[in-house]
């Protein structure tokens, strides 16, 4: 029963799960992207403040011309090819250094027997330590104190330029010169590995979700607004009312969007949240019960008297036989009219079920005055202190003016205290339709909606009451007596969004 709409539903929620999956996946992949471009321009930036700084170097007056910097850097070329971008970076820089230390030295032989035994150290402890160093040695000599501040600021730009692109702790762990264990780049490589660990399957156990946002996403009208309008399709498609169909949609969408989601289990979660919630105020119409209708006139010393209306062969007949049954087994006594006085086999049927379920059945002849059959069980029902009236009319169509009048009379006459309209759960959207004409010639109070049990798409059921703004008040399960349910708006939402 029902499972056009269950599948439905669980599919709104399976196709939203899936288009933000692929988005989180992209966001995953950009944000990947954007590390590996962090970690080139980082490697461009120290490469070029490096550089920036022994161009310094060289422009500075009587330290070098360039050129022997240069043939240094040539001579380390193989190696460095050999060793990568950090070893050749050490080298190159301690080469560097050396050679420009020298190039000071004999420049500047009176002050240079410190710098000479500096360069040692240098060659030692390398480059940044170096420079470093450079920088705070006193030098008397007035170029040295240049190069040195040149040199300790390019490095330090060059430092700069790395906090500028990524956390000051990755740039302190360059400069404790364990890059391949502890710096920058593996830092990166373990951060990009600390995201990659969550498995579907860790995801499932652990976080509870097949993927996860890198950062917390809200929901937005775009996002919904497709998958939305498939599910209005679909609705539509399956015999949902529009007005039902656009509600619903409206009232999901309304609850998505705004909403905040990490994993897919969020998804799975609001999803199903708004659509219950949607599907709630559709389906529950408030109004008195049929049994409490029975209690409030028994009060009165009255019985209460319903009218059954419907086109052919919808199941008045078989409806008047189960409820029968059902209100004798509640220990009321319920008596029948036979209105139906137009087809011909109608009485005879109808006086089948009532004597099967053992009540009493008021009928004329075929052809007479069904309201003056229904005056008369009625009047029966008073006189005996019967506490229900169940009057069975002929099937029309709502497009069959005479008969439709010859219903209205009925009414007139009997004045039933509830006009029920019987609708084929089967027919769908018909069914809703027929309702609403029903409703407009004669004022229905309720509905009863028979076959659901063979009902698949469930789009009278969700739609019907809500249209015509009357409760359903049955519903017929089967074709045997006990085969109909008091209508139950938590039952017909568990049938809905129950797993299957
Ligand atoms: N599966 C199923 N069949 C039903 C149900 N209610 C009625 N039927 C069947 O529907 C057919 C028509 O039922 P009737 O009670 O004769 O319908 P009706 O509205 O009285 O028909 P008219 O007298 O022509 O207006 C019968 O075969 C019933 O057994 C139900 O809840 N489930």
């Amino acid at each position: 029963m029902f499972e056009s709409l269950r599948k439905k539903f669980s599919e709104t929620s399976g196709k939203l799960t899936k288009k933000l999956e692929n988005e989180a996946e992209e966001e995953d992949n950009i944000e990947s992207k954007e590390t590996e471009d962090i970690i080139t321009d980082v490697s461009d930036e120290v490469s070029s403040s490096v550089d920036d700084g022994f161009e310094s170097l060289s422009d500075v007056d009587g330290v070098s011309d360039g050129s022997d910097s240069q043939d240094v850097e040539d001579s380390d070329l193989e190696d460095n090819e050999k060793s990568g971008f950090f070893s050749s970076f050490k080298r190159d820089s301690k080469n560097k250094n050396e050679s420009d230390n020298e190039d000071i030295i004999s420049e500047n032989d009176d002050d240079c027997s410190d710098l000479s035994s500096q360069s040692k150290d240098n060659e030692k402890s390398g480059f940044f330590s170096s420079f470093r160093r450079g920088s705070k040695e006193d030098v008397d000599s007035e170029d040295k104190d240049d190069v040195s501040d040149e040199v300790s600021s390019s490095v330090d730009d060059g430092f700069e330029s790395l906090s500028d692109g990524s956390d000051s702790d990755d740039v302190e762990v360059v400069d404790s010169g364990d890059n391949e264990k502890s710096g920058f780049f593996s830092s990166f490589r373990r951060g990009s590995k600390d995201k990659e660990p969550e498995t579907n399957e860790d995801s499932r156990k652990g976080k509870g979700g097949f993927f996860s946002f890198i950062k917390e996403k809200t929901l937005s009208e775009n996002d919904v607004e497709d998958i939305l309008f498939e599910l209005e399709m679909s609705l539509l498609e399956g015999d949902v009312a529009m007005d039902v169909a656009s509600t619903v949609v409206d009232s999901v969408k309304d609850d998505l969007i705004g909403q905040k989601i990490k994993r897919s289990s969020d998804i799975e979660e609001y999803t199903y949240d708004a659509l219950k919630n949607a599907v709630s105020k559709i389906i529950d119409i408030k109004g008195k019960s049929f049994t409490e209708m029975i209690e409030m006139k028994k009060k009165e010393g009255e019985p209460l008297v319903v009218m059954f209306v419907g086109i052919n062969g919808t199941g008045k007949t078989t409806t008047i036989g189960k409820l029968s049954s059902y209100y004798l087994k509640k220990g009321y006594t319920p008596v029948i009219a036979a209105s139906d006085t137009f087809r011909a086999g109608a009485i005879e049927q109808v006086t089948y079920h009532a004597n099967n379920v053992g009540v009493k059945i008021i009928k004329h002849e075929k052809g007479s005055d069904p309201a003056a059959v229904a005056f008369d069980a009625v009047a029966h029902a008073k006189a005996h202190n019967k506490e229900l009236v169940l009057i069975d009319t002929a099937g029309r169509m709502q497009t069959n003016t005479n008969l439709m009048d010859e219903m209205k009379k009925i009414k007139r006459v009997a004045k039933p205290d509830l006009v029920i309209f019987v609708g084929d759960a089967l027919t769908g959207n018909d069914a809703t339709e027929q309702a609403t004409k029903f409703n407009d010639a004669i004022d229905i109070d309720g509905v009863i909606l028979t076959k659901a049990d063979a009902d698949a798409k469930g789009g009278a059921s969700l739609s019907i009451g809500y249209v015509i703004k009357k409760p359903i008040m049955f519903l017929g399960m089967g074709q045997g007596y006990d085969d109909i349910i008091e209508y139950d708006a938590d039952w017909m939402l568990n049938q809905l969004f129950a797993e299957s």
